[in-house]
């Protein structure tokens, strides 16, 4: 049994229109009752139309804090960075005057910036919801199945934050473990097009979450969980 709710859509308009609303009405909650709220978003190509719907929304973005599951470790200008994508994509408009949190310090590596960025992440209250993507092997955040690191990111108790070295994907990662990301009042999965729904099957049919790490996701039964999809 878990607490997983699948909704489905026609196309990523209706997704994303229907997504962004939830989103503004658990960051409104939020507001209201605890005077701040605090999402964690996912980069890649899935998020991007979804930040410019957010981004011309009107919310009390000033008491919002926004930060990255997860980025590829790169200066935030860096054409590959997730921080440049969410700058220029949900940190626009209504949304410029949230407050951003960087998972990137300048280091001889990510091993090195750990410490630095994981400074800026303590005390940070639980989330009020988390954006997470899947890749097509079944990675989440930048929790890959390849990489050397995975079983420390996937323990109860990691520390909120770790770089890892994916072997079947470019650059050196910082990401949020499991345990710090499960560290939130709603999960969202966000699925686009036919081969992640594919993917979501597989990772649903089966249980070691080492093959699969969405599956530490889909499979637990603390945090509510929904999956939001469309075929393109
Ligand atoms: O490497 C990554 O990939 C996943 C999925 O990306 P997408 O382009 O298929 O949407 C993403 O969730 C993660 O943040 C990113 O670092």
């Amino acid at each position: 049994m878990n607490n997983m709710q699948l909704q489905q859509f026609a196309n990523t308009d209706a997704l994303n229109a229907a997504f962004a609303s939830q989103l503004v009405t658990i960051l409104e909650q939020a507001i209201t009752e605890r005077g701040a709220a605090y999402l964690v978003v996912s980069g890649g190509r899935t998020p991007q139309a979804l930040f410019a719907k957010l981004a011309s929304t009107p919310l009390a973005w000033d008491k919002v804090t926004i930060l990255l599951a997860d980025d590829r470790y790169l200066p935030p200008d860096a054409e590959h960075s997730n921080e440049r994508l969410v700058r220029s994509t949900l940190m626009q408009n209504y949304a410029a005057s949230a407050r951003f949190i960087s998972l990137y310090a300048p280091a001889a590596d990510a091993y090195a910036a750990v410490s630095e960025i994981s400074a800026r992440l303590a005390g940070l209250p639980t989330f009020d919801a988390v954006i997470l993507g899947m890749g097509e092997d079944g990675h989440t955040a930048s929790l890959f199945p390849c990489c050397a690191e995975l079983k420390a990111g996937m323990a109860d108790d990691a520390p909120a934050v770790l770089a890892t070295s994916p072997t079947t994907a470019p650059y050196q990662r910082i990401t949020l473990s499991k345990a710090r990301l499960l560290q939130s009042r709603q999960l969202f999965l966000h699925l686009v097009g036919s081969s992640k729904l594919t993917v979501l099957e597989q990772a649903q049919g089966a249980t070691d979450e080492f093959a699969m790490p969405i599956r530490a996701f889909l499979h637990q039964t603390a945090v509510p969980m929904a999956v939001l999809y469309s075929p393109s």
